[in-house]
């Protein structure tokens, strides 16, 4: 189990008649980035759930960072986990008043607001990860003058000035522009490399987003795995059409997989 960041076994969630999720079995390993694709209510989010213990499986084991759910203190757990998404970024919008700086360091101890004492090491962190976003010139402005890209970053670079284990990322370039998404991808691929980078689940609805340091895939329908493991073998046309359940052309380019819906409009009888 050393090498186990997540070990799902057998977990099922069923609401009712319906599953959420059936008979999932997925293992992530230290080393690995995972991306996470499947149509809007696919199971994403209840397997996030599931691995950060925010919802309990109706049957099956769920093992994180070592620790078996059931029978550790889940707040200790999750101090090594991230998630950044768009409710996070809600939160944050009432602490308008913060500057970038203030709001990334304030990811050193898990908290929105600045209650510690700040070294003068984290702030240099802080700085340089400010840097690796794009965002120095932000440093010192209050953050509800901040497009929704900019605040993004803000919450990227607050994740990595946690020192987490597992970080989570849900839809990190939803509402971003062409050049944004690109440029917070660049800024994703490099933090990567860097030593101690959390292990990263990025949630995507746009395949293109499966940057080169991610390096296996899940793909789930319906509350099922279509696929998972290595994403050079899990990401095909052919496995991409079962999950997105349209015809579809895949390419790779530069280690990432580009793809296009061929025939275009979808019209339901
Ligand atoms: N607590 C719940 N009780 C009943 N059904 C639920 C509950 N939570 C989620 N669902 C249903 O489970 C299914 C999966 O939802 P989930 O949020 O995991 O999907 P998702 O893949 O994250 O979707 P999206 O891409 O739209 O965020 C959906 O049909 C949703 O309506």
């Amino acid at each position: 189990m050393q090498n186990h960041v997540i070990s799902i076994k057998d977990v099922s969630v069923r609401r009712g008649e319906k599953y959420l999720l059936k008979n999932i079995t997925w293992e992530v390993h230290k080393g690995q980035n995972w991306a996470i694709l499947g149509l809007n209510g696919a199971g994403k989010t209840t397997l996030l759930k599931i691995v950060t213990c925010y919802m309990w499986p109706t049957t099956g084991t769920t093992d994180v960072l070592g620790n078996r759910y059931g029978k550790v203190n889940i707040h200790e757990v999750r101090k090594s986990i991230g998630w950044v998404s768009n409710a996070l970024d809600e939160q944050l919008q009432s602490h308008g008043s913060s500057t970038a700086l203030e709001v990334v360091l304030s990811g050193k101890h898990a908290s929105i607001g600045l209650y510690e004492h700040v070294l003068e090491e984290d702030v240099s962190r802080a700085m340089e990860l400010l840097q690796k976003f794009h965002i120095v010139h932000l440093a010192d402005k209050p953050l509800n003058t901040f497009s929704q890209g900019e605040r993004k970053k803000v919450l990227l670079a607050r994740a990595w000035m946690s020192q987490l284990k597992l970080l989570i990322l849900d839809e990190p370039c939803a509402g971003l522009d062409i050049y944004a998404r690109e440029e917070l991808l660049g800024s994703l691929e490099m933090l990567s490399k860097e030593e101690n980078s959390p292990t990263l689940l990025f949630v995507t609805h746009h395949v293109e987003e499966v940057i080169p340091a991610i390096s296996h895939a899940l793909l789930i329908r319906a509350g099922e795995v279509v696929d998972a493991g290595v994403k050079n073998k899990v990401l095909t046309e052919t496995n991409l059409e079962q999950t997105f359940q349209v015809p579809l052309r895949l390419k790779w380019e530069k280690d990432r997989p580009w793809v296009r819906v061929d025939g275009g409009f979808i019209f339901r009888k």
